[in-house]
């Protein structure tokens, strides 16, 4: 903690694109201060020279990354990173009484055997630390969150997707294995390094699927869905990337345990279930949600729907995959870590008319 009471914050992966986003939040966030700013080929670099319309709030200048300095300086730490640079830092943090809050997918699938065969890394040491983190999604383990110090932020395309889900599978709705989701994320999502497909070139005009059937995010969905089914659930998961930069739109499908379930019954168990949920608002009956309305915002918007013919139920999810998806959530994590109010900080009115 500063001399002034508030929190010291640090951010590892700054000049990205989940980076900047947090340095924009915590900025404005009245319980932290930002002292230190971390990155690899930005490091040397004042932040107002790689994001000038900041200058004048921000002056820090990115570091390279020293464990020591970071711990020095920072009680509680964001990490931005790719996957698999995370594991390698985070828990050196952890030893030096860091509270750590990483984005990538580094601490978020729970077993390693998985996770391996997921994302083909090679054996890590970090059993121990992997087994201490809390999937940062507080809408489903709030609860679990203030008594960790490591978060594993969940990816962008399982936030949107699980909050539409969790209602289903926690209430015995649906035949789980019935389960589709088809997503549809904005370029940022691919995050700010050169990727080709990601350029203005070869995304726009243009709709297409990828990663189907092996898609990363398919084993983090999976988990959080068998634990809340309490048993193994397996899904279809298909992303699309979409020419928009910021924002995801989920669609969920699946089938109706009951064929009597209406539209008006849904809506009341989402209300209920999402009731003390300040981040999530569920649309009324007949209105569907628009990725624009979350754009900037924590907001992620939820529109239900029933389809009697097929006995289908179909939910659309709506947020801005770098705050709800990514930064924002991060920062709610923290909230409910430290034991403040969960909106703290963070923006809740879109910036689109
Ligand atoms: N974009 C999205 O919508 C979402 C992303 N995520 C996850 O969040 C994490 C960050 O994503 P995103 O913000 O998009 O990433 P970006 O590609 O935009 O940024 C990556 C950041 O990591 C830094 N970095 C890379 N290598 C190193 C290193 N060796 N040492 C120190 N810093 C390094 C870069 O610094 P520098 O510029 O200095 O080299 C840069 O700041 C990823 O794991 C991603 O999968 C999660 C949810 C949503
Ligand atoms: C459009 C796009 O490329 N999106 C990214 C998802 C970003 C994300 O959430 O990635 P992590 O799980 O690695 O954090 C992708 O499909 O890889």
């Amino acid at each position: 903690m500063g001399d002034n009471g508030r929190t010291t914050v640090g951010i590892v992966g700054a000049s990205g694109y989940g980076g900047v986003q947090l340095v924009r939040m915590l900025c404005e966030h009245p319980k932290v201060d930002l002292v230190y700013l971390g990155g690899d080929s930005s490091a040397g670099k004042s932040y107002g020279d790689i994001y000038p319309h900041l200058a004048h709030q921000v002056n820090l200048t990115v570091e390279a990354v020293d464990i020591d300095t970071i711990a020095s300086r920072c009680e509680v730490v964001f990490l931005g990173l790719p996957n698999g640079l995370a594991c390698k830092i985070a828990p050196q943090l952890l030893d030096r009484g860091c509270l750590v809050l990483d984005l990538s997918a580094d601490y978020r699938l729970t077993d390693m055997e998985v996770y391996k065969a997921w994302y083909g890394s090679a054996d890590r040491a970090d059993h121990e630390v992997l087994s201490k983190a809390v999937y940062g999604l507080p809408e489903i383990y709030r609860d679990r969150i203030p008594h960790t110090n490591l978060i594993a932020c969940p990816g962008c395309y399982t936030t949107s997707s699980l909050l539409a889900i969790s209602p289903l599978l926690k209430q015995g709705l649906i035949e789980p294995d019935t389960l589709i989701v088809d997503a549809k994320s904005g370029t940022s999502g691919g995050g700010r390094q050169g990727k080709i497909n990601l350029l203005l070139a070869e995304a726009d005009s243009s709709l297409a699927a990828y990663g189907v059937t092996r898609h990363r995010h398919t084993p983090e969905l999976e988990q959080v869905c068998s634990d809340l089914a309490g048993h193994e659930v397996k899904l279809q998961f298909t992303p699309h990337l979409i020419p928009m930069v910021r924002g995801i739109l989920a669609t969920v499908y699946a089938t109706l345990r009951d064929p009597g379930l209406v539209r008006e019954d849904l809506r009341t168990i989402y209300s209920v279930f999402y009731q003390n949920s300040p981040w999530v608002r569920v649309l009324p009956n007949g209105i569907y949600p628009q990725t624009k309305w979350a754009c900037g915002t924590n907001v992620c918007y939820l529109g239900l729907e029933v389809d009697a013919r097929t006995n289908r139920v179909i939910v659309m999810s709506a947020i801005d995959n770098l705050i709800k998806g990514q930064a924002g959530q991060a920062i709610q994590c923290l909230n409910l870590l430290k034991g403040w109010e969960e909106t703290l900080g963070l923006p809740k009115l879109a910036f689109y008319p």
